[in-house]
């Protein structure tokens, strides 16, 4: 990576504003999956250890530039600190007064987590006065949020421009694995693509293409495919609109030599829901009243196939509905392939796959889960992240 990390500068007795990303899935009060939190904590106990005074910036959930009681960051503190083995203070605001109060009592070593930047109108518009006023709180400003760095906002850019800027450690691990992986990658590669919407996926899908060997489709996205195909879906999910754009994909596929993966079975099912009928059709025979809610067995085994012969492999996004049990097979399947392909370096591209990954209990068997959801998305776009550019060069 060509930008400056926190191993590149003195941080000893400097107050330092690491933005992380502690957006974590919540439910009544309590934290129901902590792998962001865990995550982050390399660069903080690095600041530590360097003697720096640790000011922790994150948002959680979407305010609004609001304050919004269940979205304040105090079940983090106390997980943070459980987690960190020392007491971790937190603010009621992050920025200010009071906090400047606070910062000032720190003592080298010391982690302070501020409150949920989002309750600011300012940090979603980047506004400059907002990030001025979080810049005077520190000397040097960290960026470990990999999550939000596809945000431009005043805690992952603006901030930026007024202190020395460096990456942490999670946020260079995730630009050097995605990096590698799209810029050198170990052939044969492969990207699966599933989740809900093409919309949602063809800047990823035209950039891939560009450098796969293998592309391999499913999800709810698998439908249009099918349908430019010449396929009926009945019921599944469709984008009329993006079929020419699917046959354009197609095209470009076959022309840059790249080998499409379609589903060729599906689990079909008369309602969505846990309670459906469902049956295992041949892709050639949705029936008219009934839609597709998951890869069926014979495709698995073709993609199982694809998976074990690569060398790397980048997925982003379930292959059916895998919230739901019935439906849950085909994603279960991929995750399962890559857990058992030992030769094959798998990235799972956040969001939904690495929900699922987490479900099977099969986390620890990937070789990279990112925590960016719509952060790998725009970075597997090949789009430039503003919270990475706006970072300090080497
Ligand atoms: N065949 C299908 N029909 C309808 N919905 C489906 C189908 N297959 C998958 N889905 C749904 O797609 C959703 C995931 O789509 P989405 O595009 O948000 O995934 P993602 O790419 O993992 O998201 P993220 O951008 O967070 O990584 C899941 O909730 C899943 O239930
Ligand atoms: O969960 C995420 O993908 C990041 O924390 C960014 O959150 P946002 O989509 O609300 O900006």
């Amino acid at each position: 990576m060509n930008k400056k990390s926190v191993k590149d500068i003195d941080l000893k007795g400097k107050r330092v504003f690491c933005r992380v990303d502690f957006n974590v899935p919540m439910k009544d009060g309590q934290i129901t999956d902590e792998t962001r939190i865990k995550a982050a904590l390399p660069t903080i106990q690095y600041l530590v250890n360097a003697g720096a005074k640790v000011l922790l910036a994150s948002h959680l959930g979407r305010p609004k530039g609001q304050v919004v009681e269940e979205l304040r960051l105090t079940p983090v503190a106390k997980r943070l600190s459980e987690l960190l083995g020392k007491e971790v203070k937190k603010t009621d605001e992050a920025y200010g007064e009071a906090v400047q109060a606070e910062v000032a009592k720190l003592n080298e070593g010391d982690v302070l987590l501020l409150e949920n930047v989002r309750f600011y109108p300012g940090e979603e518009k980047n506004d400059p006065e907002l990030a001025k006023s979080f810049a005077e709180l520190a000397d040097v400003y960290v960026n470990d949020a990999f999550g939000a760095a596809h945000r431009a906002h005043a805690s992952t850019e603006g901030i930026a421009h007024h202190l020395p800027a460096v990456s942490g450690l999670l946020m260079e691990k995730e630009l050097d694995v995605l990096g590698k992986a799209l810029s050198n990658p170990e052939r044969p590669f492969t990207a699966i693509i599933g989740g809900a919407k093409v919309k949602d996926k063809i800047g990823v899908i035209d950039n891939l293409l560009e450098k796969v060997d293998n592309l391999i489709i499913g999800g709810g996205l698998a439908y249009t495919f099918v349908k430019a195909q010449g396929h009926e879906v009945g019921k599944s999910l469709l984008e009329a609109d993006k079929i020419e754009l699917a046959k354009e994909f197609m095209k470009k596929a076959e022309d840059k030599g790249v080998k499409f993966l379609m589903p060729v079975d599906v689990i079909v099912a008369d309602d969505f829901s846990e309670d459906a009928n469902t049956k295992v059709v041949p892709i050639e025979e949705i029936p008219a009243d009934w839609e597709a809610l998951d890869i069926g067995p014979k495709t698995s085994e073709l993609y199982a196939k694809v998976i074990e012969d690569s060398k790397l492999v980048i997925w982003n996004g379930p292959m059916g509905v895998f919230e739901l049990n019935k439906f849950a097979g085909g994603t279960r399947a991929v995750a399962e392939s890559l857990a058992e392909a030992n030769d094959t370096y798998s990235v799972i591209g956040g969001g939904d796959s690495a929900a699922a990954v987490e479900k099977f209990h099969l986390a620890d068997r990937m070789s990279h889960i990112s925590t960016g959801g719509g952060a790998s998305l725009e970075f597997m776009e090949g789009k430039e992240l503003p919270g990475v550019v706006a970072l300090n060069d080497k």
